[in-house]
């Protein structure tokens, strides 16, 4: 028995890297498809080599979590690249990807592009929203040159050990930024670009490329933000910067709403919390309510999931 991860799914058939670093092409037992578990890109597989060389896939390890678009299991971290301008940055759009990798225990990391576009009251303005972010606990990019030598190798730094996905608005510099970690990819950038956005509605495929000790998925992720898959109190712990502070919460389950003595809104008026963060967290509550019955059944679907996968 030898243990590995997929990296590539291609017609039937399943690269697995190994701990050896060898790629393995494999297929998946008869046994997965009766219980309907489809080996994804990302997950840790056993398989077992037969004499001509070719594997085959026996069980499927606990996946940590998992993407639909694109298909992909136990994704680490995630690159977040967000645009100061051209498209304008959107502090609701940035907040939105976060408590989306936070509910996925996907660890975020804020990657500034086109900072060489801002004048200096620009500079500063988005030095202040790079500190708050940096001081709740994430990794902030954000320096003169978007794809500075210094910039990449902390980035690049980043990726041992891990599985890295990209992901960020359209025209945000995706392919640019993985143009610059790896020239060899060549990813068409630009306005037609199509290598790094394969139309919405086809299913993406997805490989795993290793770069620095970690690997690099060549899709980007979650192409849309409309859905919140979380209910309330899930979100109030999504908010990373509130969980802090909701220690002095007088009600345990302190929504940060209309609550007397909610410690949440005392660190917002003492200018503890960035305000942007704490309006999106009450438009998300909104949508959040609105949208629920349609959570209910997505949270099952999720369960059953997980339940599945074991
Ligand atoms: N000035 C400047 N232009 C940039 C920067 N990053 C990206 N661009 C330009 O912005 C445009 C869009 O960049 P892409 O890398 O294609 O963006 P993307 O996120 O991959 O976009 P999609 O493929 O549509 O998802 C391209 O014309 C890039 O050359 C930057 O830091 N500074
Ligand atoms: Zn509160």
């Amino acid at each position: 028995m030898e243990n590995g991860q997929i990296i590539q799914l291609l017609a039937g058939f399943y690269d697995v890297l190994t701990d050896e670093g060898k790629v393995i092409r494999t297929r998946a037992r008869g046994n997965f498809r009766k219980n309907k578990i489809s080996p994804l890109v990302g997950d840790f597989v056993e398989f077992k080599t037969a004499e001509d060389d070719t594997g085959y896939i026996t069980s499927i390890l606990d996946r940590k979590n998992t993407l639909v678009r694109p298909p992909l299991a136990n994704i680490d971290q995630a690159i977040v690249v967000t645009a100061c301008v051209e498209p304008d940055f959107s502090s609701n759009l940035l907040d939105r990807q976060l408590v989306a990798l936070e509910e996925k225990h996907i660890q975020p990391q804020i990657y500034f592009s086109k900072t060489d576009l801002l004048n200096t009251e620009q500079v500063e303005h988005f030095q202040e929203i790079s500190d708050y972010y940096q001081s709740i606990g994430y990794s902030v990019y954000f320096e003169p040159d978007a794809f500075s030598a210094s910039n990449l190798k902390k980035l690049r730094n980043s990726f041992k050990d891990q599985l890295t996905i990209f992901m960020g608005q359209t025209g945000a510099g995706k392919s640019t930024l993985l143009n610059h970690i790896d020239p060899a990819l060549n990813i068409e950038t630009g306005a037609v670009s199509q290598a790094l956005n394969r139309g919405k509605h086809t299913t993406r495929k997805v490989s795993l490329l290793p770069i620095d000790g970690g690997l690099v998925a060549d899709t980007p992720g979650f192409s849309t933000y409309a859905v919140f898959e979380m209910d309330e109190y899930e979100l109030k712990e999504d908010f990373v910067d509130f969980v802090h502070y909701a220690a002095n919460c007088q009600f345990r389950e302190c929504l940060h709403l209309n609550e007397p003595n909610c410690g949440v809104k005392k660190a917002l008026d003492e200018g503890k919390i960035l305000e942007s963060r704490y309006q999106n967290y009450l438009q998300f509550m909104e949508l959040i309510r609105a949208q629920k019955p349609k959570y209910k059944q997505k949270g099952y679907q999720k369960k059953t999931n997980r339940r599945k996968s074991k």
